[in-house]
Protein backbone atom coordinates (compact mmCIF):
# COMPACT_ATOMS: atom_id res chain seq x y z
CA UNK A 1 0.00 0.00 0.00
CA UNK A 2 1.86 3.06 -1.02
CA UNK A 3 1.55 6.36 1.40
CA UNK A 4 -1.17 8.65 -0.44
CA UNK A 5 -3.82 4.69 0.24
CA UNK A 6 -3.34 5.79 3.70
CA UNK A 7 -4.81 8.82 3.69
CA UNK A 8 -8.62 8.99 4.06
CA UNK A 9 -10.16 11.84 2.55
CA UNK A 10 -13.51 13.24 3.95
CA UNK A 11 -16.51 14.13 1.97
CA UNK A 12 -17.87 17.05 4.18
CA UNK A 13 -20.31 18.42 1.49
CA UNK A 14 -23.72 19.32 1.74
CA UNK A 15 -25.09 17.32 -1.39
CA UNK A 16 -24.16 14.29 -3.35
CA UNK A 17 -23.48 16.28 -6.26
CA UNK A 18 -21.01 18.17 -4.61
CA UNK A 19 -19.52 14.96 -3.33
CA UNK A 20 -19.64 13.08 -7.22
CA UNK A 21 -17.47 16.27 -8.40
CA UNK A 22 -14.42 16.13 -5.45
CA UNK A 23 -14.29 12.42 -6.06
CA UNK A 24 -14.12 12.86 -9.79
CA UNK A 25 -11.67 15.85 -8.91
CA UNK A 26 -9.34 13.37 -7.09
CA UNK A 27 -8.88 10.00 -8.98
CA UNK A 28 -5.70 9.17 -6.83
CA UNK A 29 -7.68 9.39 -3.60
CA UNK A 30 -8.68 5.29 -2.99
CA UNK A 31 -10.46 5.95 0.59
CA UNK A 32 -12.63 8.34 1.10
CA UNK A 33 -15.22 9.14 4.19
CA UNK A 34 -18.76 9.93 4.66
CA UNK A 35 -19.94 11.83 7.52
CA UNK A 36 -22.73 13.09 9.00
CA UNK A 37 -23.18 15.84 6.90
CA UNK A 38 -23.63 14.30 3.56
CA UNK A 39 -25.45 10.74 4.78
CA UNK A 40 -27.86 12.63 6.35
CA UNK A 41 -28.64 14.91 3.48
CA UNK A 42 -28.51 12.27 1.03
CA UNK A 43 -28.53 8.48 2.16
CA UNK A 44 -26.70 5.44 1.50
CA UNK A 45 -26.61 6.25 -2.57
CA UNK A 46 -22.98 8.04 -2.01
CA UNK A 47 -22.31 4.64 -0.58
CA UNK A 48 -22.83 2.60 -3.98
CA UNK A 49 -21.24 5.46 -6.13
CA UNK A 50 -18.07 4.83 -3.97
CA UNK A 51 -18.01 0.93 -4.84
CA UNK A 52 -18.65 1.39 -8.23
CA UNK A 53 -15.80 3.04 -8.96
CA UNK A 54 -14.07 0.80 -6.57
CA UNK A 55 -13.21 3.24 -3.60
CA UNK A 56 -12.57 2.13 0.09
CA UNK A 57 -15.17 3.59 2.63
CA UNK A 58 -15.19 5.01 6.24
CA UNK A 59 -18.86 5.38 7.05
CA UNK A 60 -17.75 7.83 9.96
CA UNK A 61 -21.75 7.79 11.83
CA UNK A 62 -20.05 7.77 15.27
CA UNK A 63 -22.91 5.94 16.85
CA UNK A 64 -23.37 6.81 20.09
CA UNK A 65 -26.43 5.53 22.34
CA UNK A 66 -27.84 2.21 24.67
CA UNK A 67 -26.32 -1.29 23.39
CA UNK A 68 -29.42 -2.37 21.62
CA UNK A 69 -29.72 0.75 19.75
CA UNK A 70 -26.03 0.78 18.82
CA UNK A 71 -26.15 -3.28 17.71
CA UNK A 72 -29.05 -2.20 15.78
CA UNK A 73 -27.49 0.31 13.61
CA UNK A 74 -24.30 -1.62 13.79
CA UNK A 75 -26.36 -4.78 11.74
CA UNK A 76 -28.50 -1.76 9.64
CA UNK A 77 -24.64 -0.40 8.65
CA UNK A 78 -23.55 -4.10 7.71
CA UNK A 79 -25.41 -4.14 4.61
CA UNK A 80 -23.44 -1.37 3.01
CA UNK A 81 -20.33 -3.51 3.10
CA UNK A 82 -17.74 -0.32 4.02
CA UNK A 83 -14.61 -0.81 5.30
CA UNK A 84 -14.56 1.33 8.34
CA UNK A 85 -17.45 2.71 10.75
CA UNK A 86 -17.45 4.53 14.11
CA UNK A 87 -18.86 4.42 17.77
CA UNK A 88 -18.00 6.42 20.20
CA UNK A 89 -16.07 4.97 23.02
CA UNK A 90 -18.44 6.34 25.85
CA UNK A 91 -21.49 3.84 24.73
CA UNK A 92 -19.50 1.95 27.38
CA UNK A 93 -18.38 -1.74 27.57
CA UNK A 94 -21.71 -3.45 26.73
CA UNK A 95 -22.39 -1.22 23.83
CA UNK A 96 -18.86 -1.65 22.43
CA UNK A 97 -19.71 -5.46 22.59
CA UNK A 98 -23.13 -5.42 21.73
CA UNK A 99 -22.05 -3.50 18.53
CA UNK A 100 -19.33 -5.71 17.83
CA UNK A 101 -21.11 -8.72 17.88
CA UNK A 102 -23.80 -7.24 15.99
CA UNK A 103 -21.88 -6.62 13.00
CA UNK A 104 -20.00 -9.86 13.25
CA UNK A 105 -23.10 -11.57 13.30
CA UNK A 106 -24.68 -9.62 10.07
CA UNK A 107 -21.61 -9.60 8.33
CA UNK A 108 -18.99 -12.12 9.41
CA UNK A 109 -15.54 -11.87 7.92
CA UNK A 110 -17.14 -8.84 5.51
CA UNK A 111 -18.02 -7.02 8.52
CA UNK A 112 -16.57 -3.45 8.67
CA UNK A 113 -14.08 -2.87 11.14
CA UNK A 114 -15.49 -0.73 13.74
CA UNK A 115 -13.34 1.80 15.74
CA UNK A 116 -13.84 3.82 18.71
CA UNK A 117 -14.04 7.26 18.83
CA UNK A 118 -11.70 8.06 21.88
CA UNK A 119 -11.60 11.66 22.71
CA UNK A 120 -12.95 14.43 19.40
CA UNK A 121 -9.82 15.93 18.12
CA UNK A 122 -11.98 19.25 18.51
CA UNK A 123 -11.34 19.04 22.06
CA UNK A 124 -8.74 20.17 24.09
CA UNK A 125 -7.38 19.74 27.39
CA UNK A 126 -9.20 22.89 29.12
CA UNK A 127 -12.51 21.47 27.34
CA UNK A 128 -11.97 17.88 29.11
CA UNK A 129 -11.78 19.01 32.30
CA UNK A 130 -13.65 22.40 32.57
CA UNK A 131 -16.62 21.61 29.87
CA UNK A 132 -16.92 17.69 30.16
CA UNK A 133 -15.75 17.83 34.17
CA UNK A 134 -13.66 14.86 33.23
CA UNK A 135 -10.93 14.52 35.83
CA UNK A 136 -8.37 12.65 34.44
CA UNK A 137 -5.60 13.71 31.92
CA UNK A 138 -6.32 14.16 28.65
CA UNK A 139 -3.66 11.60 27.10
CA UNK A 140 -4.64 8.55 30.18
CA UNK A 141 -8.52 9.09 29.13
CA UNK A 142 -7.82 8.98 25.37
CA UNK A 143 -5.40 5.31 26.40
CA UNK A 144 -8.67 4.41 28.71
CA UNK A 145 -10.70 4.52 25.97
CA UNK A 146 -8.85 2.89 23.99
CA UNK A 147 -7.83 0.27 25.74
CA UNK A 148 -11.90 0.03 26.55
CA UNK A 149 -12.25 -0.43 22.87
CA UNK A 150 -10.09 -3.05 22.80
CA UNK A 151 -11.01 -5.57 25.85
CA UNK A 152 -14.74 -4.97 24.26
CA UNK A 153 -13.41 -6.11 21.38
CA UNK A 154 -13.18 -3.88 18.52
CA UNK A 155 -10.32 -3.95 16.14
CA UNK A 156 -9.01 0.08 16.61
CA UNK A 157 -9.89 3.58 17.84
CA UNK A 158 -9.63 7.22 16.34
CA UNK A 159 -7.40 9.16 18.14
CA UNK A 160 -5.69 12.51 17.65
CA UNK A 161 -1.71 12.07 16.73
CA UNK A 162 -0.84 13.08 19.74
CA UNK A 163 -1.99 10.24 21.77
CA UNK A 164 -1.18 7.74 18.80
CA UNK A 165 2.28 7.02 19.84
CA UNK A 166 1.29 6.20 23.43
CA UNK A 167 -1.68 4.33 21.85
CA UNK A 168 0.12 2.27 19.55
CA UNK A 169 2.73 1.09 22.62
CA UNK A 170 -0.07 0.13 24.63
CA UNK A 171 -2.28 -1.40 22.42
CA UNK A 172 -0.14 -2.87 20.31
CA UNK A 173 0.76 -3.46 16.60
CA UNK A 174 -1.98 -4.99 15.04
CA UNK A 175 -4.55 -2.19 17.03
CA UNK A 176 -5.69 -0.20 14.36
CA UNK A 177 -5.37 3.92 14.92
CA UNK A 178 -6.84 6.08 12.63
CA UNK A 179 -6.02 9.57 13.42
CA UNK A 180 -8.21 12.78 12.20
CA UNK A 181 -6.83 15.96 13.52
CA UNK A 182 -3.76 16.36 10.77
CA UNK A 183 -2.90 19.46 9.36
CA UNK A 184 0.37 20.68 6.97
CA UNK A 185 2.31 23.11 8.34
CA UNK A 186 1.07 25.45 5.73
CA UNK A 187 -3.18 24.78 6.76
CA UNK A 188 -5.14 26.10 8.94
CA UNK A 189 -5.84 24.10 12.21
CA UNK A 190 -9.79 25.49 12.08
CA UNK A 191 -11.43 23.22 14.76
CA UNK A 192 -9.36 21.17 15.49
CA UNK A 193 -7.21 21.37 18.90
CA UNK A 194 -4.86 18.61 18.79
CA UNK A 195 -3.78 18.40 15.54
CA UNK A 196 0.14 17.79 13.98
CA UNK A 197 1.54 17.29 10.38
CA UNK A 198 0.80 14.08 8.32
CA UNK A 199 4.27 13.43 8.56
CA UNK A 200 4.45 13.69 12.59
CA UNK A 201 1.11 11.85 12.81
CA UNK A 202 2.57 8.53 10.74
CA UNK A 203 6.12 8.87 12.38
CA UNK A 204 3.90 8.47 15.96
CA UNK A 205 2.22 5.10 14.65
CA UNK A 206 -0.96 6.03 12.61
CA UNK A 207 -2.18 3.51 10.30
CA UNK A 208 -4.50 6.09 8.57
CA UNK A 209 -4.71 9.81 8.44
CA UNK A 210 -7.86 11.45 7.79
CA UNK A 211 -6.96 15.05 6.27
CA UNK A 212 -9.84 16.95 5.40
CA UNK A 213 -10.07 20.97 4.36
CA UNK A 214 -6.58 21.33 3.47
CA UNK A 215 -7.17 19.18 0.69
CA UNK A 216 -11.06 20.03 -0.33
CA UNK A 217 -11.21 23.71 0.60
CA UNK A 218 -7.88 24.50 -1.22
CA UNK A 219 -7.93 26.25 -4.71
CA UNK A 220 -6.24 22.80 -6.52
CA UNK A 221 -7.24 19.41 -3.96
CA UNK A 222 -5.25 17.29 -6.47
CA UNK A 223 -2.12 19.32 -6.10
CA UNK A 224 -2.70 19.78 -2.25
CA UNK A 225 -3.03 16.24 -1.90
CA UNK A 226 0.24 15.13 -4.01
CA UNK A 227 2.08 17.83 -2.07
CA UNK A 228 0.80 15.83 1.50
CA UNK A 229 1.98 12.22 -0.02
CA UNK A 230 5.28 14.14 -0.70
CA UNK A 231 5.74 15.65 2.34
CA UNK A 232 5.09 12.34 4.23
CA UNK A 233 7.24 10.27 1.74
CA UNK A 234 9.81 13.07 2.60
O1 LIG B 1 -12.12 12.93 16.64
C1 LIG B 1 -12.49 13.11 15.46
C2 LIG B 1 -13.28 12.22 14.79
C3 LIG B 1 -13.64 12.46 13.50
N1 LIG B 1 -13.23 13.57 12.86
C4 LIG B 1 -13.64 13.76 11.45
O2 LIG B 1 -12.47 13.84 10.62
C5 LIG B 1 -12.65 14.84 9.63
C6 LIG B 1 -11.56 15.87 9.78
O3 LIG B 1 -11.71 16.85 8.78
P1 LIG B 1 -10.73 18.10 8.69
O4 LIG B 1 -11.34 18.96 7.64
O5 LIG B 1 -9.38 17.56 8.32
O6 LIG B 1 -10.70 18.76 10.03
C7 LIG B 1 -14.05 15.41 9.78
O7 LIG B 1 -14.89 14.75 8.86
C8 LIG B 1 -14.45 15.02 11.20
O8 LIG B 1 -15.83 14.74 11.30
C9 LIG B 1 -12.44 14.48 13.52
O9 LIG B 1 -12.05 15.52 12.97
N2 LIG B 1 -12.08 14.21 14.80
Amino acid sequence: MSICDRIIVPLDVPTQADALTLIDALPEVSFWKVGLELFVSSGPSILSELKTRQKRIFLDLKFHDIPNTVAGACRSAAQYQVDLLTIHATCGRRGLKDAQTALVETAGEQAPKLIAITLLTSLSSRDLAFDLKIPVELPEYALEMALLAKESGLPGAVCSPHEAAQLRSVCGSEFLLVCPGVRPAWSEAGDQRRAMTPGEAMKAGADYLVIGRPITASEDPGAAFQRICEEIEA
